[in-house]
């Protein structure tokens, strides 16, 4: 399988914003790039007012920090980049300081497939302040996308109640990753494969489909263009059946299927791509069973999502498997996840760690400062509630954690009583990468294991409800003693 950096010819080290190499140009200038900092990349909100969201992107983050580098080129480039006095806005001294840096970071994540929450350190990266901060809009683009698209199609998949969901994205998608890293995020979300050929290859994802409109329309009709294909590839066919009426589409369909399977051929189904699919399932299963070919299964597509999908099951439409694009890989309803990279600490001159906020309005957008780690505990086999702790925190005995947006709920837990495990796993020590790459198989497997770790309650799209995420006490007073020394600082 191709690595992703493949994808580009190029380094990657410039797919970040201006302001974060101003920002390392200053940190080197003031000779605090050498300092340690801390930053996590959390969200703060499920999408699409959904319980829960699929942890999906570190490949792309592992796959980018293992070739963190600035070429030649890319030195000449910055170089190149002048103030407004029309002088150079670099110093050599810096150029020559990136060209030879390498990187040193420690970094923890949680693994992909995984279920997070809200506010939950998806990825904690530790290291010199210019390093953290260098990599900050490529982690982000790498997990805010894919995070989205993997929890949407794990939504899919749950409408779908293990019904195979093929990813139809390729023509509708925004650009060419936007194509490639959907299909991938889609697969770990739950999807069974591929119309993307491409992503096939790169992913190792089964490629699936059917045919175009454009194939019975080359043809003088459709019975002449459903044998021609059947025999184009007897092993691998689904009728498209709506291309001039459903019904009648069907009748010759199933004309075909017969005569296929007196040689010996199995057809894999029909498709259908408009009209009342509900209506036109059901139709076409009588159909199929009054023919003696009760095994041909019946697709669905035509802007399709978790809610038409969830619609359709409750119509009881006969449909076993679906077709989905657009709504998925842009993730129609809610193009972007709000992920967000913060400073929690910074080492001081005596190598002591010191906490870091950033004040807001809104006291649920203040982060948490600290080292964090993420305690998940489970309970008669379901996933009871996620715990986000300082990881220099003693926790032997009962510990209590607090819900920061509500401190009238808190939990008391007891390790010692209950089964848990550290959700964040190294994935960089000091620079060096320690991450055992899994088959993206093996990711699905992880997002569907974990789905059945999660209440219904959770998993619903109506007001589902939320899963218990709290700080550890200390943590909680902590965070709020620093609110409101700086609040009380700026007053
Ligand atoms: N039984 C149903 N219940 C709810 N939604 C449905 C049902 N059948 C189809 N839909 C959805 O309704 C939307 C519109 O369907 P419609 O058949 O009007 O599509 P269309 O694109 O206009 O068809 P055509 O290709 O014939 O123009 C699609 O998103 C489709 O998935
Ligand atoms: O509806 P989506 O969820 O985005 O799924 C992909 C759509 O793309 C195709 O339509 P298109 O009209 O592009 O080509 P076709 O002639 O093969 O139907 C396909 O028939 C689906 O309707
Ligand atoms: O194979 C299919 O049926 C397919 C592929 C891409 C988009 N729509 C449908």
């Amino acid at each position: 399988m191709d690595n992703i950096q493949s994808t580009y010819k190029n380094s990657m080290a410039l797919l970040t914003d201006f302001y974060e190499i101003t920002m390392a140009y200053g940190f080197w200038k003031n000779e605090m790039h050498q300092q340690k900092a801390a930053f996590n990349l959390f969200f703060r909100n499920n999408p699409f007012s959904g319980g829960f969201s699929i942890a999906c992107g570190l490949e792309y983050v592992v796959d980018f920090l293992n070739h963190f580098s600035f070429t030649d080129s890319d030195i000449d480039y910055l170089a190149s980049l002048n103030g407004n006095d029309g002088k150079p806005l670099f110093e050599k001294g810096f150029l020559d300081y990136l060209q030879h840096m390498t990187f040193e970071c420690d970094v923890e994540a949680i693994p992909e497939g995984t279920i997070v929450f809200p506010n939950e350190p998806l990825i904690k990266v530790k290291g010199p302040l210019l390093q953290c901060q260098l990599i900050e809009s490529a982690l982000l683009n790498f997990i805010n996308f894919q995070t989205l698209i993997a929890t949407k199609a794990a939504r899919i998949s749950i409408a779908a109640k293990g019904d195979p969901v093929m990813e139809f994205g390729l023509r509708r998608a925004q650009g060419i990753d936007g194509s490639l890293s959907a299909s991938r995020a889609s697969f770990i979300g739950g999807c069974a494969g591929t119309s993307n050929v491409l992503a096939g290859k790169k992913f190792n994802i089964p490629v699936l489909g059917t045919h175009a409109h454009s194939w019975v329309q080359a043809f003088e009709d459709e019975l002449k263009a459903f044998d021609a294909f059947a025999n184009t590839l007897p092993n691998n066919t689904i009728f498209l059946v709506d291309t001039y009426n459903t019904p009648r589409g069907i009748d010759k369909a199933i004309e075909i299927t017969k005569k296929m399977e007196t040689r010996g051929h199995k057809i894999n189904g029909i498709r259908l791509d408009s009209g009342d699919l509900a209506y036109f399932s059901q139709l076409a299963r009588g159909k199929l069973r009054e023919a003696g070919l009760s095994h041909v299964k019946i697709v669905a597509s035509n802007d399709l999502d978790e809610h038409l999908v969830a619609s359709l099951k409750d119509q009881e439409a006969e449909i076993d498997s679906w077709g989905i694009g657009t709504k998925l890989v842009t993730a129609y309803d809610q193009p972007a996840l709000g992920g967000v990279y913060k400073l929690s600490a910074i080492e001081n001159k005596n190598g002591e760690w010191e906490n870091r906020i950033k004040l807001s309005e809104q006291s649920i957008k203040i982060n948490i400062p600290g080292l964090q780690q993420v305690k998940r505990f489970y309970k008669d086999g379901k996933m009871a509630g996620d715990m986000i702790f300082d990881e220099r925190t003693d926790l032997s005995g009962t510990v209590r954690m607090i819900d920061p947006a509500d401190p009238t709920r808190s939990k008391k837990l007891n390790k010692e009583e209950l089964t848990c495990e550290d959700l964040l796993k190294p994935v960089f020590c000091k620079g060096q990468c320690v991450y055992e790459k899994e088959s993206i198989q093996k990711l699905q497997e992880r997002t569907s294991a974990q789905l059945n770790l999660l209440d219904k309650t959770i998993k619903r799209f109506a007001n589902p409800h939320r899963y218990p995420v709290g700080l550890e006490e200390g943590l909680y007073q902590r965070r709020l003693d620093l609110i409101l020394k700086y609040k009380q600082e700026s007053e």
